[in-house]
């Protein structure tokens, strides 16, 4: 294809050297990211250096290779006219064509000696240096993991619906700019907790990598390992926090131990690349649940699955809390509610609105924001139980809270759930999917009261996730006895019904059937 003009190959994974690509008329070129080694080849060296970013090349508009003099003279120009007007002491001087005199050979021959000399010092200095701090392959590899970004798979992106979004590959352009300083040298996953270690930083940076989503925090990957393992690793995004003080705080959420919490199992750390390694919850999020495709092949959430989602998400947070007055969740949310069976959940994300700073606090959750939290500094317990009673009022009515807005004066779900709840206790508020379990409507409404109460507008008048869990233990309680009051009942109308038939049949047989 000798007429190529424009060749772009960047983020792909192609390894070796560049080969001298003899393409006369290419004007744009582009292969960055790549895994390339070795030297940028002639033909290519009138490309600026922004074609070959991310990778330990060297030549042409990268600098000199080792051994190089740079700049590179051209076959032939080297003792061009003028080129050593200076240095002809020995008469080598003057025009064109001319013979240098042997002491003008000489001192060209010492001085390129001395030059490359001090070039390989200079190298040799620099990749001392280098030891711990230069260009380091722990974080190239890192990038490699946006390398394989492939499409969002149904994943809600944020509030704006769910179509696949294509995951910007943030992560290499991070890497790349630290290639000259990054101070991480030698960095390994740390991980935390008594689980076992079957993989390392290489096995994960190996592992075939998917985008769920983008969040408020940074994207979260699914990276299936080549042993097997499945894992959710969060790049985070806007951590600046000090090694020390992020370490503390990741140490903080590591001790939380609870069912209903999706472990965090590793992390890593280097100034350019913060990764958190969860295990993944396979059944995907309650948001993609309540929200994702509702066409056929899909099963509802019933009434048993919701409640169940609800006490789980509770107990969850309500173990945040127990572990400190001051300790909260800070970001309850659907998405976060992630489903480990068919009415189990657990919470995820815990404790990142904290370790993430305030800076990149989560501003799109505006929907579960208690209205208090105007300062992000004051995510409160209360705050939690505002954004669990807009949590659960999406289980029950199937509006993401978001959705929920009726017009364009912004009505929210808590206030559109009071509306419709203020003009008569109506079943309209509920998801058409729950109105299907009709023996339990008492139980809906109760739970529907307790989002109410949970969504106050006082923190003072919210309950504490203590009560929360006790009244969604009895709502349930009695939704599972009513069931069972309903099956008995259905039981002994078939019995009644058996026992009117056999009646009807020694009749039938009286009269000689
Ligand atoms: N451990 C996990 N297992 C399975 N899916 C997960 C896991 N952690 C997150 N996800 C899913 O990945 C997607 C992106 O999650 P992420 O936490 O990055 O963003 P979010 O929940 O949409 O927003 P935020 O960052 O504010 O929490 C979501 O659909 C989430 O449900």
């Amino acid at each position: 294809m000798t007429h190529l003009k424009t060749l772009y190959l960047e983020r792909n994974r192609l390894t070796g050297q560049i080969p001298d690509l003899n393409l006369a008329s290419l004007g744009a070129f582009n292969v960055s990211y790549n895994l390339l080694n070795g030297s940028v080849p002639e033909g290519l060296r009138r490309m600026p250096a922004s074609s070959f970013l991310g990778m330990p090349l060297c030549g042409g508009p990268l600098g000199p290779c080792p051994g190089e003099i740079s700049p590179a003279p051209a076959p032939g120009q080297a003792l061009a006219p003028g080129a050593h007007s200076s240095s002809s002491g020995g008469g080598g001087g003057g025009g064109g064509g001319k013979k240098l005199s042997g002491g003008a050979i000489a001192g060209i021959a010492i001085g390129s000696v001395a030059a490359t000399l001090l070039v390989l010092g200079l190298l040799l200095l620099l990749c001392r240096r280098c030891g711990g701090k230069g260009y380091n392959a722990k974080d190239a590899a890192v990038a490699e993991m946006a390398l394989k970004d492939k499409e969002v798979v149904g994943a809600p992106n944020g509030y704006g619906g769910y179509g696949a979004a294509r995951a910007a590959p943030a992560l290499a352009p991070a890497a790349a700019a630290a290639a000259p300083a990054p101070p991480s040298g030698g960095k390994k996953l740390v991980f935390l907790g008594p689980g076992p270690r079957v993989y390392d930083l290489e096995d994960l940076l190996r592992a075939s990598a998917e985008v769920l989503g983008k969040g408020t925090f940074g994207t979260t990957y699914k990276a299936v390992l080549e042993m097997g393992p499945v894992v959710a690793v969060k790049r985070l995004k806007d951590s600046n926090l000090p090694e020390r003080e992020f370490r503390d705080k990741i140490g903080a959420v590591a001790s939380l131990d609870h069912p209903n919490l999706v472990p965090l199992q590793a992390f890593y750390f280097s100034k350019d690349e913060k990764l958190l390694v969860y295990e993944y919850v396979s059944m995907g999020s309650l948001s993609s649940s309540l929200h994702g495709n509702r066409g056929s092949g899909r099963t509802p959430l019933d009434w048993v699955a919701r409640s169940g989602i609800a006490l789980a998400a509770a107990k969850a947070i309500q173990y945040i809390h127990s572990t400190s007055p001051k300790a909260s969740h800070g970001n309850i949310k659907s998405s976060n509610v992630l489903l480990s069976g068919p009415s189990e959940a657990r919470v995820s994300d815990h404790g990142l609105a904290h370790l993430v700073g305030l800076a990149a606090a989560p501003t799109r959750a505006s929907g579960y924001r208690a209205p208090e939290v105007t300062d992000l500094r004051k995510i409160s317990q209360k705050a939690d139980v505002y954004s669990f009673g807009v949590l659960l009022m999406e289980l029950l009515t199937g509006k993401a809270p978001a959705h929920a807005v009726l017009n364009d004066e912004g009505v929210d779900l808590p206030r559109w759930v009071q509306s419709v709840v203020r003009e008569e206790w109506t079943a309209e508020v509920f998801d058409v999917e729950l109105l299907r379990d009709q023996h339990v409507e008492q139980e809906m409404m109760e739970l529907l009261q307790l989002a109410l109460d949970c969504a106050e507008q006082y923190p003072d008048k919210r309950p504490t996730m203590s009560e929360v869990v006790v009244r969604i233990e009895e709502i349930r309680a009695s939704s599972l006895g009513s069931g069972e009051r309903r099956r008995q009942q259905n039981g002994h109308e078939t019995i009644e019904s058996a026992d009117r038939s056999s009646s009807m049949i020694s009749e039938l047989q009286a009269v000689g059937f």
